[in-house]
Order: C-alpha cells, then sequence, then structure tokens
C-alpha cells in the first residue's frame, strides 16, 4: 500500500507546487492522474521514488516511511519502485536483455554487471517477461533498433526486474502512436492485474486514463481535486480539473501580489 500523508513540494523559495497532498493507494489497482501542465503531476511521482525530494510530509510504501530514508536504506527502498519514462530511458548501445538486466542493478554485484554475467535466474526471468510483453526474439538486437512501442516494453520488463511493489508510469505513452499507445496501456493494466501491482500513472490522455485505469485523480494547483471511478469524470469535473492555466495563473498572481 503507497500512502501518502500531507505531502508538500515546494522548490526553491517558490510557491508550493505540491500543497499538503494526502493519497492512498491499495491492492493491484491501476490509478491515473491526470491534470494541466504544471498542477505537480511528474512532481509527485518524482517525490515518491525521492528523485524529487520532498519538502515535507510522509510517503509510506507497505509501511516503509520513504521520506526518511539516506544511502544504502534508500537505494534498497528505491528498488522496490519500478519506473516507466515517457522517452524510455534506455541505452540505446546494449542490447535489449542487457537494458532488461539494469533492472536488477544493486541486486547483483558490480562485477557481475561489469562482465554481463547476469545470474541463471535472472536470465531465466528476464525471458520470461520479454516473452510475456512480446520483446524475447529482440533480445540480443540493440535498443535503438527497436520501434517505439517495442522499446516501452523494453522499459516495462526493465522495471519488473526489479520486483518492484509499486509500479509509477510518467506519461509513458506520450512518445507513441495512438495504436502502440493503447497497447501499452492494455500492458500496464494486465500486469498489474497478474502481478498483483499497484500502477500510478501520470497521463495527459485522458480517454486512455478512462478506459484503462481503475480510477482517477484530478490535479489542480498542486491538489488533488478529483478522485473517483472513471465513470465518474463528468464535464463538470474536467471542466474544474482543466480551468485555467496553472503556470499562467500563478504568474498573475505574482503579478497582482508584487
Ligand atoms: N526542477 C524544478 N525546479 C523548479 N520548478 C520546477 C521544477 N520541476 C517542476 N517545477 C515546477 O513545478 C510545477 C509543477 O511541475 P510538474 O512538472 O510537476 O507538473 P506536471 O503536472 O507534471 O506538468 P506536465 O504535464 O507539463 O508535465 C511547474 O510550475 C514547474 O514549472
Amino acid at each position: 500500500m503507497l500512502k501518502i500523508t500531507n505531502l508538500v513540494k515546494r522548490y526553491g523559495n517558490g510557491e508550493p507546487v505540491l500543497k499538503d497532498l494526502d493519497l492512498m493507494i491499495e491492492g493491484e489497482s491501476v490509478v491515473s492522474i491526470i491534470g494541466s501542465s504544471g498542477a505537480g503531476k511528474s512532481t509527485l511521482l518524482r517525490c515518491i521514488n525521492r528523485l524529487v525530494e520532498p519538502t515535507s510530509g510522509s510517503i509510506e510504501l507497505n509501511g516503509n516511511e520513504l521520506t526518511k530514508l539516506k544511502g544504502r536504506q534508500l537505494r534498497a527502498a528505491r528498488r522496490k519502485i519500478g519506473m516507466v519514462f515517457q522517452g524510455f530511458n534506455l541505452v540505446d548501445r546494449l542490447t535489449v536483455m542487457e537494458n532488461v538486466q539494469s533492472g536488477r542493478l544493486g541486486y547483483i554485484s558490480t562485477w557481475a554487471a561489469v562482465t554481463r554475467s547476469y545470474p541463471k535466474e535472472d536470465i531465466r526471468r528476464a525471458f520470461e517477461l520479454m516473452e510475456r510483453v512480446g520483446i524475447a526474439h529482440y533480445a540480443n538486437k540493440r535498443a535503438d533498433e527497436l520501434s517505439g512501442g517495442e522499446r516501452q516494453r523494453v522499459g516495462v520488463v526493465r522495471a519488473l526486474m526489479q520486483n518492484p511493489e509499486i509500479l509509477l508510469a510518467d506519461e509513458p505513452t506520450a512518445s507513441l502512436d495512438p495504436k502502440t499507445s493503447e497497447q501499452i496501456m492494455e500492458l500496464l493494466r494486465n500486469l498489474a492485474a497478474e502481478l498483483k501491482l499497484p500502477v500510478l500513472i501520470n497521463i495527459h490522455n485522458v480517454t486512455e486514463a478512462k478506459i484503462y485505469t481503475d480510477r482517477i485523480v484530478g490535479m489542480r494547483y498542486g491538489r488533488i481535486i478529483f478522485d473517483d471511478k472513471p465513470d465518474a469524470l463528468d464535464k463538470e469535473a474536467m471542466d474544474k480539473i482543466y480551468s485555467g492555466n496553472p503556470q499562467a495563473d500563478r504568474n498573475q498572481n505574482m503579478l497582482e501580489t508584487a
């Protein structure tokens, strides 16, 4: 279970971009976060895996308080958080298998990683997952020889190789064509059910959020103002989430208070 309480994030001396935010995700649900550009969606995701340092508040993953961790404990906790990126974040000149195995970094010795002598169990698991997402036949291909959809499948398998307790996806389909994008969303939904994994997806495509996720969280100005089943996301809720432009409004506020 992911339990976020009173989360605040302020970059420098600016106004907080996350304001006392509470969010709880239980079980294997697939949750999407929607909202205008600048609402704080990426910042929220990045606070969870501590790519961004929260200013205050608490983030607990299965009882483990993440915000207090440092050094080795932080690295161990991060391994339990899989992340899928918009731009895939693969190493182009490495093979699919090498990219996938980089999900095991931190679990295996540096020597095994450098010499690419991966443990048998890791190779077995990699093939199992690559088969599952349809890229096993590309195991020895360079990552840059793959299409966008195939590259994102590599990104998903790499994240799953970490044996994560939660999967975060930061606009995982934004670089993909509509059909491929739907395939990746369907894959994430099915994997969540199969692996009993909660998945939190930051997404701009509201139609996909409605079709492929169990719950939609709508953010505006660093606050959650909608949190319900996709069916409840009607025009009124959409207008509330997307009215105005957070960055433009912030600039206007600054002008007015100057
Ligand atoms: N590293 C940073 N330093 C300073 N301000 C930042 C930084 N990262 C994000 N911000 C600001 O924080 C606010 C929220 O940004 P964030 O990227 O979390 O929003 P978002 O909802 O994910 O937007 P988008 O949909 O465009 O990705 C924005 O005003 C942004 O300019």
